[in-house]
């Protein structure tokens, strides 16, 4: 039996996964979101040498108050909320949570794609609010999604996802761009790779599903936005910073882009004077990419397997840090 270790919990998890790790380690749950917990997560932190948790950042300067830190077990597969560089150089293992919510999260984002082009959110608040007395009018048609172009930024997992829904369900035509993607075979044929801005300028819909980083902090800025085909869709499911939100705004008030599907923004919660909030063209979730109580228990299971394998010192499938 290997060693009690202290293991700090910060997000929610489901009880018998708590049990689990309390079975083998001695385990502090706080939220350091709430402030009646921060207090005590503090205070867990010098000892800690494994947590586990999702969206909330642990910079250098936090981790700096855990200096027996051996893991971080993300309940993610986006893992911009942790320092890596320094993650490296101090040996602490970063485990993360890929797969398991990839067709979730594509699901989520042709929701998007799906509610923005055919404004459903619009037209069902209209028959909510009783304002539906006669036939609606072209003032509330929305677009076609299927047969159209959708540009794909990020050819990973969640973005192939995304593109067999696309291509096999509502054959469109797959643009994409990836410096590091292999083509995959079922969607040979209906997916080209092309140049970045080709891919802007040659879609009806932009969609991003790649990892936020210091190379892609504000990829989608003013340019971009410019090269944009007129009346076209723009659809975020990765990561709020990746975008300049300023000229998003603009390209929606001042430019030709038609509408903005977004799960995901620079600031989360979005704060209440957002212009992002209330825009009559921007369709807002709440960070669900991932949402559904399958995937939330998935993902909550594999990085709960994660933090044991990795504090009785084996290398879990799903670690980042240290790099091999
Ligand atoms: N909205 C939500 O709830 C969710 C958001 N996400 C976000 O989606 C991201 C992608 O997840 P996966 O598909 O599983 O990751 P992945 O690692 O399988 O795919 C990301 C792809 O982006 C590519 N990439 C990196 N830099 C690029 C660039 N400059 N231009 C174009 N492509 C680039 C990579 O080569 C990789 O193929 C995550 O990092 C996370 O931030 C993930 C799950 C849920
Ligand atoms: O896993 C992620 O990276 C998310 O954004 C939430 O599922």
């Amino acid at each position: 039996m290997s060693q009690r270790k202290n293991v700090l919990v910060f997000r929610a998890l489901p009880p018998d996964l708590l049990e689990r790790i309390a079975q083998r380690h001695t385990v502090t749950v706080a939220d350091p979101r709430r402030a009646e917990e921060l207090p005590r997560f503090l205070a867990a932190l010098p000892t800690a040498q494994g947590l586990i948790g999702s969206s909330f950042k642990l910079d250098a300067a936090a981790l700096e108050r855990a200096p027996a830190l051996e893991v971080i077990s993300s309940i993610s597969v986006g893992v911009d909320n942790y320092d890596l560089p320094y993650l490296e150089q101090r040996g602490v293992m970063l485990c993360h949570t890929p797969g398991v919510l990839t067709e979730t999260t594509a699901d989520t984002l042709f929701a998007l794609i799906l509610c923005a082009s055919r404004r459903l959110v619009e037209v069902a608040n209209l028959v909510r609010e009783g304002r539906w007395v006669r036939n609606i009018g072209e003032d509330l048609f929305g677009w076609d999604v299927h047969g159209k172009t959708l540009g794909i930024l990020g050819f990973g997992r969640i973005g192939q996802a995304l593109a067999r829904r696309a291509a096999l369900g509502f054959n469109m035509r797959v643009l994409y761009h990836d410096p590091h993607a292999v083509q995959v075979a079922e969607l040979a044929g209906q997916a080209t790779q092309l140049p970045m801005d080709d891919v802007l300028r040659r879609a009806d819909i932009v969609a991003l599903t790649l990892p936020l980083t210091d190379a892609t902090r504000g990829l989608m800025g003013a340019r971009e936005f410019g090269l944009m085909k007129p009346g076209a869709l723009f659809v975020n499911g990765a990561r709020g910073g990746l975008v300049q939100e300023d000229a998003l705004l603009h390209a929606l008030d001042h430019g030709s882009l038609r509408a903005a599907a977004l799960d995901v923004f620079a600031t989360e919660p979005l704060p209440q004077d957002s212009p992002l909030r209330t825009h009559p063209r921007v369709t807002p979730l709440p960070h669900i990419g991932s949402a559904t109580h399958e995937t939330r228990r998935a993902m909550a299971e594999l990085a709960t397997d994660n933090l044991l394998m990795a504090l009785d010192g084996q290398r879990p499938a799903c670690a980042l840090l240290p790099r091999r």
